[in-house]
């Protein structure tokens, strides 16, 4: 039943499905060319999609069901055989993957941390009080209010572009985005600072990508399985584990982010309160195949040092 990378017949065609936003199509597309690459005489393509995601935008995304609504769309194309795999944002991906699909290679990160975004000031430390900082994820919320309580903070949605233009019309004095993004899309001038994991603990596999693929389509999984990079793959096993142990599809203000350095995965986390009063944060060092378990053992270090209260005050996913 299984077929592995050394035995797949060469694919003739590979339908590769992403949402469309700017930043999709730009991942879809590297994830196109490095398949093309691999697989000469393939003729590989995209399916461009909306998902609910991409459409409410006047909500936050904690309010209207969290990550999955990205991804949804792209998960029946597939399984009507209108897509071979899917390409996401893995910091978009659901830490429970929807039964019937695996996330089978991650590639290389990009930069995975936050960025500071402005066109008045260099960085977050030259804000005065009173300015306002969009962001709509809690966790970059939960880190501002803690660090910077004189700051105001206001919801940001939209894709990248959208979220730039808000920032342009002035309707904010700073926003802050993942490096990353800014970077692929070409727009690596606009970041006024990079934060660094100190003052900033990135999310969950950002930076990374994850090509998702039916379960039961051995031969998709061998088409992509050369683009895994295992440093990477590790680093993000341990982040999603950790923030699958406490409940980080939705509403949880929470960072993980884990690098490996002289051979040993090297984890950090927190889970704080949105307002940022509250926050636990904890780390924890092993061996990179141990990757899982410093994740979960990581999560219930940071419940027995207090982050069941935390955890108990915040609304489960909607
Ligand atoms: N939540 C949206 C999202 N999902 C992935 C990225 C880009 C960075 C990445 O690949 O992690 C962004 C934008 C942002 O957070 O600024």
């Amino acid at each position: 039943m299984s077929v592995n990378a050394s035995n797949a017949s060469a694919p003739r065609k590979i339908v590769i499905a992403s949402r469309e936003s700017r930043l999709a199509m730009w991942q879809a597309e590297h994830i196109r060319d490095r398949l093309s690459g691999l697989w000469a005489g393939a003729e590989v393509s995209i399916l461009g999609m909306t998902t609910k995601g991409d459409q409410i935008l006047d909500r936050p995304l904690s309010q209207i069901g969290g990550k999955g609504l990205f991804i949804k769309e792209l998960e029946v194309a597939m399984q009507e055989g209108r897509a071979d795999l899917a390409v996401h944002s893995l910091k978009d991906v659901p830490m429970e993957m929807p039964e019937g699909f695996s996330l089978t290679a991650i590639t290389a990160r990009e930069n995975p941390r936050d960025a500071f975004v402005s066109n008045k000031y260099a960085g977050l430390d030259a804000l005065p009080a009173g300015a306002v900082v969009g962001t709509s994820s809690l966790r970059r919320e939960a880190i501002l209010r803690a660090k910077y309580p004189q700051l105001k903070i206001e919801p940001l949605r939209g894709n990248l572009d959208t979220r730039l233009r808000k920032l342009d019309e002035g309707q904010y004095d700073a926003i802050i985005l993942a490096a990353a993004g800014l970077i692929r899309l070409g727009l690596k001038d606009r970041i006024k600072a990079v934060l660094t994991p100190e003052q900033s603990l990135p999310a969950p596999g950002q930076g990374a990508l994850g090509i998702e693929v039916p379960a039961d389509r051995a031969d998709a999984a061998a088409w992509v399985a050369p683009l895994n990079d295992p440093d990477t793959a590790y680093c993000v096993t341990a982040e999603r584990a950790f923030s699958r142990a406490l409940g980080g599809s939705c509403q949880v203000p929470l960072g993980g982010y884990a690098v490996i350095e002289d051979g040993q995965l090297w984890l950090r986390g927190f889970v704080a309160t949105p307002d940022g009063k509250e926050m636990v944060a904890d780390e924890l060092r092993g061996q990179p195949e141990d990757a899982d378990t410093i994740g979960r053992v990581l999560a219930q270090r940071l419940r027995d040092e207090g982050a069941d209260a935390i955890l108990a005050k915040l609304a489960a996913c909607a």
